[in-house]
């Protein structure tokens, strides 16, 4: 397939997004089925362009003035990758599988349409509805943080420490040339091409378990929890067990993970993730019916994590579709959610213990508002100050991400060059 085929091909996936309101990945994958002819590598250009026009659907759209999958397309060959309206002339010639050439109206608009005077969730790429939350959130940076979040995000690898050191992992990695994360001690970033990135789980690093995939931000959430060896952690949302295993390597395998989750199904891969690891003291702990299968740990924990359910706006970059089938209600679902799990974790911190509380979204109200909301509620807690948490972690230099909104540490693409995350710990008195 030529480069202009692959448009057109991504204008047909993107029509099945939005008239069907379905995840890119689903319609990229019933592309691929009725079109064997195409290979892998065609269907990798193809989901590239998907993606980056998804990342850019708002500010393409103003572009064009338009809100079709071609003027999506179009408009984000020049807002996600720079392209001039030559270029896009170019793969616009209808010959072959190519698109219909330009029309007067899209030439125009390509040469010199300008977002300088558009709103700031156009500037920033995220859903009109949203634009009180990020201000709340940003305030007069809402526009530049939306924009970090529409960029294309890195491979992060978290290093297990169990069984190898960073420079021993670099190293083995050295053929993809992976530098250092510079905010995790424990990281190695591969920056991101055009294409599909590294086939990481057919490295030999990846299957021997000396790296997992995990964003600079997710190791620095489980760092800054601070789990000794020793200690006796409840990871209360541990779904695929990113945390949970990260939180093993900290205790240098010695003292106990238990590691549970609403829904059972979610914790599957992580026994097949442990075994990798060389993860001994993590205890998968599967709800069965109506058993409190967590009863033991009641006033036991040193520690209890809470990974919320959230909306997952931190992750934009790595989820670009996601942000635009977001709807207010998910929001109000997730903070329910979150509330009902700050109140359940109270019952497993030990006095002297530590509740973490950790989202992977920019929004207020599932971060401080909900600390705040937690705190008046429950006098024996106390939050720690963003440098004592980045201290308490040996990580001193991450207090330069404290929240302004509360208690708690921020990271945001913008900020951090990371995932958009938010970590708080509160110490039980
Ligand atoms: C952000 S994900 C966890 C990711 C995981 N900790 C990791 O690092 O791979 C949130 C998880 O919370 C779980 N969850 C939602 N409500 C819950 C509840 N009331 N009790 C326990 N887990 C819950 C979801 O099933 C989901 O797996």
């Amino acid at each position: 397939m030529t480069p202009a085929a692959h448009i057109s091909a991504a204008i047909e996936v993107l029509d099945d997004v939005a008239k069907r309101r379905r995840p890119a990945a689903e319609a990229l994958k019933d592309w691929g089925i009725a079109h064997r002819f195409a290979g892998s590598k065609d269907r990798a250009a193809i989901a590239s362009l998907v993606f980056d026009a998804l990342r850019k659907r708002a500010s393409a759209i103003y572009v064009m003035g338009a809100d079709d999958p071609r003027a999506i397309m179009l408009g984000a060959l020049r807002e996600a990758r720079g392209q001039g309206v030559e270029a896009i002339a170019a793969f616009c010639s209808a010959a072959g599988h190519a698109p219909a050439p330009l029309s007067g109206d899209e030439r125009e608009r390509l040469e010199t349409a300008s977002l300088n005077a558009a709103p700031d969730h156009v500037r920033g790429d995220y859903p009109e509805w949203l634009a009180s939350h990020f201000e709340a959130a940003f305030g007069a940076r809402a526009a530049e943080e939306g924009a970090a979040l529409a960029a294309r995000a890195p491979v992060d690898l978290r290093v297990n420490i169990l069984k190898c050191s960073r420079e021993q992992a670099l190293e083995k990695l050295a053929h993809l040339s992976p530098a250092s994360t510079p905010l995790s001690p424990i990281g190695l970033r591969i920056e991101a091409g055009q294409g599909r990135g590294p086939a990481l789980t057919a490295e030999t690093a990846y299957v021997k378990g000396l790296v997992e995939p995990q964003d600079e931000a997710s190791q620095l959430a489980a760092l800054l929890c601070a789990a000794g060896p020793g200690e006796q952690v409840l990871d209360l949302c541990a779904g695929g067990g990113g945390k949970a295993l990260a939180l093993a390597g900290q205790m240098h395998n010695r003292g106990q993970v238990y590691a549970y989750d609403a829904d059972g199904r979610r914790l599957m891969p992580i026994h097949e993730r442990l075994e990798r690891a060389g993860a001994r003291n993590i205890q998968v702990r599967a709800p069965r019916g109506k058993v409190d299968v967590l009863a033991d740990l009641e006033a036991r924990c040193d520690l209890v994590l809470i990974d919320a359910p959230c909306t997952g706006v931190g992750a934009w970059r790595r989820h670009p579709d996601a942000k635009w089938r977001l709807a207010p209600g998910a929001l109000e679902r997730r903070l329910k959610e979150q509330r009902e799990l700050l109140a359940m974790a109270v019952r497993f911190v030990k006095p002297g213990g530590r509740l973490a509380y950790v989202t992977c979204s920019a929004l207020r109200e599932e971060n401080e508002d909900q600390i705040a909301a937690f705190l008046a509620a429950n006098p024996d807690f106390a939050a720690r100050s963003a440098a004592e948490i980045a201290e308490g972690a040996g990580l001193p230099d991450l207090a330069r991400f404290a929240s302004p909104h509360g208690p708690g540490i921020r990271l945001s693409p913008a900020t951090s060059g990371t995932d958009g995350f938010y970590v708080c710990v509160l110490a039980k008195r």
